[in-house]
């Protein structure tokens, strides 16, 4: 009979070209060593071998998340992924590998195995955490036969896609918060319970008696109590499993599309980055001149913000409308169906104010002073000042920081607009420039605002943003 040891079924799967962090380790230069003696050929020099050192990827690894009950098809799913993906560095982690496992006096008869505190979701999370910082991580291997780690451990290296496939996947919230993307895989229970009498009979050392019996006692009632639950957290909801061939190629696609974004637009599907087009950045390179006059300085300001503001309009709901022409055609289109209001936070979003007027007419602007203690600059940031437009929670609402640096007052005005009534989806920041560092944090903090700028920079030691363009407020109203 085979016995399944998850860790030889599951692992990592190689690619035909490491990636960077591959390719600078030791055993890589090891091997060109190795071959330049045996060979006399150094392949690192003679073009045969292309593989350039890039720097490691500044966003980090993409997140998959697939949960479903057991034998649903997760892992066979999950393959299907990985081999549609192909060249790409992809790691699959099994939760079933983070089972804690039985003491010896323990009896698996009456211990619930789909209960999430069977699980290590610590473990789980340092070993995501480093994958995420690029670095490799060891694994438990765990016997379902014995119900015990076993005493050896894998070790897996990062990936470009990093897919964690269990049961309990989206239970926990830290992990579920990592998450780019949240796959459900729903099957039928009866063929899940057909699939798992199967397997778990030839591959997992039980017999039909005790697959029944544990199957009643505890997977039914768990996953209708921890699992299912969790489905409502899923960005996509496979039926069929493995079958689902649509589904699955859609996955692939998206996954695809988010590896070619090579920037945070990847991690935060709610960032908008305008600054990929010469008119963009040929606005950029007037304000950003120190050189530029003050009335430079504003009119380019103000044309970029009105784009910006266009780009902030495009993302609120719209519903279909028709009008009759002067022809006496009728044309079917859209109009707004959100009532927009706006907060500067001040003073730099007052800046930003004519530009927005002359995109939004008679938009209701509130203001918010957000500052440290003065006498105590270690301080968190307060709101000192805050008057807002009326009835926020029934509006969208954009809230003007031209540069979010740090991102620490975006924050801070974002919980004051919760606080107030906001919803947190119907906020839209926006920023001329902004730093990764600051988009990051508001992220993590608030992932379902949204956030449009037209440049990223980045977060110098002294909090400035560099290249940045010096104090907006100040060079805008000549101060
Ligand atoms: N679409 C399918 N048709 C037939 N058998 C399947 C299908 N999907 C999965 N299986 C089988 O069912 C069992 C459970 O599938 P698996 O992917 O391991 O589920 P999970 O990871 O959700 O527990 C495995 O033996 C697998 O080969
Ligand atoms: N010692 C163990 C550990 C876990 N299980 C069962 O495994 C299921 C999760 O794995 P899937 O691949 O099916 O998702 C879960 O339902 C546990 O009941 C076990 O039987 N013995
Ligand atoms: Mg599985």
């Amino acid at each position: 009979m085979e016995m399944e040891t998850r860790c030889d079924k599951v692992g990592v799967v190689e690619t035909t070209k490491p990636d960077s962090a591959t390719c600078q380790s030791l055993v890589t230069r090891l091997a060109f060593t190795c071959a330049k003696r045996l060979t006399g050929v150094d392949l690192e020099s003679s073009g045969l071998v292309n593989w350039t050192e890039a720097e490691p990827s500044s966003v980090g690894p993409f997140l998959i998340g697939v949960a479903g009950g057991s034998a649903s098809g997760k892992t066979t799913v999950c393959n299907k992924i990985m081999q549609g993906l192909g060249d790409r560095r992809c790691v699959m982690i099994a939760l079933d590998w983070f089972y804690k496992g039985l003491e010896d006096e323990e009896d698996a008869s009456s211990y619930n195995f789909d209960h999430p505190d069977s699980l290590d979701f610590e473990l789980l999370l340092l070993c995501l955490e480093k994958l995420i910082r690029g670095q490799s991580t060891e694994v438990p291997c765990y016997d379902f036969s014995t119900h015990k780690r076993l005493p050896v451990k894998r070790l897996i290296t990062p990936g470009e896609v990093v897919i964690i496939e269990g049961i309990l996947t989206f239970y926990p919230l830290d992990i579920r918060n990592m998450l780019h993307m949240k796959i459900f895989v729903d099957e039928d229970p009866d063929t899940c319970l057909c699939r798992r009498i199967r397997r778990d009979v030839s591959s997992r050392g039980r017999t039909i008696e005790s697959v029944l019996s544990q199957y009643e006692k505890f997977v039914k009632p768990s996953y209708e109590e921890f699992i299912a639950p969790t489905k409502r957290y899923a960005d996509i909801i496979v039926p069929r499993g493995a079958e689902n061939l649509v589904a699955i190629d859609l996955v692939i696609k998206h996954i695809a599309l988010k590896l070619s974004q090579p920037d945070l637009r990847r991690l935060y599907p709610n960032l908008v980055i305008m600054g990929d087009n010469p008119q963009i950045q040929g606005l950029h390179s007037v304000f950003r001149d120190r050189e530029a006059s003050r009335e430079d300085f504003i009119f380019h300001a103000d044309r970029l913000i009105r784009l910006i503001a266009e780009e902030g309009l495009s993302l609120l709901p719209f519903q279909q409308s028709s009008v009759y022409t002067p022809t006496g055609d009728v044309y079917h289109g859209f109009k707004y169906s959100a009532e927009l209001a706006s907060v500067s936070i001040m003073r730099g979003g007052d800046a930003m104010e004519a530009g927005l007027r002359a995109v939004c007419k008679n938009i209701c602007i509130g203001k918010m002073l957000i500052a440290k203690d003065p006498l105590d600059p270690s301080s968190d940031r307060k709101v000192i000042y805050c008057k807002l437009p009326s009835e926020l929670s029934q509006k969208h609402v954009f809230l003007l920081d031209p540069i979010l640096g740090t991102g620490k007052t975006a924050v801070k005005a974002v919980e004051e607009l919760l606080r107030r009534g906001c919803i947190e989806s119907h906020i839209i920041i926006l920023s001329l420039v902004a730093s990764s560092e600051g988009v990051r944090s508001c992220f993590e903090h608030f992932p379902q605002l949204k956030l449009v700028t037209s440049a990223i920079d980045h977060l110098h030691v002294s909090g400035r943003v560099t290249p940045g363009l010096g104090e907006f407020a100040d060079r805008y109203f000549g101060t």
